[in-house]
């Protein structure tokens, strides 16, 4: 189709060294500091960190999208080599509709309630890449078939509100995939789905980031589903990356207190959970307001807890050997 983008292969994002800070009548708030992190064609890395440690702002940054307050002071945002912040708002928005797309863990925001699913996910071709409507629904029957949704003419004929919670995430990735963009952003796609359904559209999303070649940044707070899904890995903390690479080299590695923390926070399946505890990561997030790179390493400690549990998939862990020699709950 017209906007298969096979024109370039170089990095597909590169974040250098990026500041983005909310500003308050009273105050700045440094959400994202000195932020670095590179995509590569058909990777899928995996931004992970604890609720507010600026993982969504790191996204929003990418579409441009920071609100009224928000703002970038610092580093850049470059997509297919070109930087974000010096395109104009027409072709940020021709480059929002096509080549990056964004999933976010509310389906319902991102569908329209009173139209109809298929003209929904046809309307993204029809408008970007000025397709027919013979071929826009072609292809809206080919990706809803993609997403291993039942009985796709049924389900493009269905408002949102004839589906299920997890068939409506499907549609929001297939909505995603209308105009084969090359990077794919899913900020906690899978938080608003029960723990199977959570499992099956995770396995989707690896499917056909394959299938497509798509680039992806996958943002969680739940390490497995990081682990499962990505290449590489980013563990942000209160607005910084303190650790990246492959899933191997982070494991092999860790270097910062809340990486360990957080794989040793991870139950392990076949784990007797009365031979030793998880761990938990005890305290509050650091504040952004205040000041945060003294507090980053001084608040991490660690310790045992019976039964402190995190959020985990179901499904088998790539990493399960490694971590089973590791990890005390193996
Ligand atoms: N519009 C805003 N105005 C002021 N502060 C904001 C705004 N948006 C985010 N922040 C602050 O920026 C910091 C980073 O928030 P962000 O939403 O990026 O974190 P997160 O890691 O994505 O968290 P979560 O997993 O809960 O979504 C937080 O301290 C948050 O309160």
């Amino acid at each position: 189709m017209t906007m298969a983008k096979q024109d370039y292969d170089g990095p597909i994002l590169e974040i250098d060294r990026l500041s983005i800070s909310f500003f308050t009548r009273l105050r700045e708030i440094p959400a994202v500091m000195d932020f670095s992190v590179t995509v590569q064609p058909g990777e899928a890395v995996g931004l992970v960190g604890e609720s507010g440690c600026g993982k969504s702002t790191v996204a929003l940054g990418v579409m441009q999208d920071l609100g009224k307050n928000g703002r970038i002071v610092g580093g850049s945002i470059k997509f297919k080599g070109r930087d974000l912040q010096e395109m104009s708002a027409e072709e940020l928005r021709d480059i929002r509709g096509s080549e990056i797309a964004m999933i976010y863990q509310e389906p319902m925001a991102s569908l329209n309630p009173a139209m109809k699913i298929g003209k929904q996910l046809m309307e993204v071709p029809m408008i970007h890449a000025g397709m027919n409507e013979k071929d826009a629904y072609a292809r809206a029957l080919q990706v809803v078939t993609d997403v291993k949704l039942p009985d796709p003419k049924r389900i493009l004929n269905a408002f949102p509100h004839q589906l299920s919670g997890g068939q409506q995430q499907r549609i929001v990735i297939a909505m995603a995939l209308m105009s084969e963009p090359s990077l794919l952003i899913l900020d906690e796609p899978t938080t608003a789905l029960d723990v199977t359904v959570e499992a099956a559209v995770v396995e989707l999303v690896k499917d056909l980031g394959k299938k497509y070649g798509t680039s992806m940044l996958f943002i969680s707070h739940n390490l497995g589903l990081v682990l499962e899904t990505c290449d590489r890995i980013c563990v942000m903390y209160s607005g910084e990356a303190v650790e990246r690479g492959s899933i191997e080299q982070v494991f092999d590695d860790m270097q910062h207190p809340y990486t360990q923390a957080l794989f040793r926070s991870i139950p392990l399946p076949g784990a007797d959970k009365n031979a030793s505890p998880l761990v938990a990561i005890p305290g509050n997030f650091p504040c952004p307001m205040n000041a945060r790179r003294a507090a980053t390493l001084a608040r991490v400690v660690t310790i045992s807890r019976p039964g402190a549990v995190m959020r985990t998939s179901t499904s088998t862990w790539p990493l399960q050997t490694k971590m089973a020699a590791t990890n005390p709950a193996a």
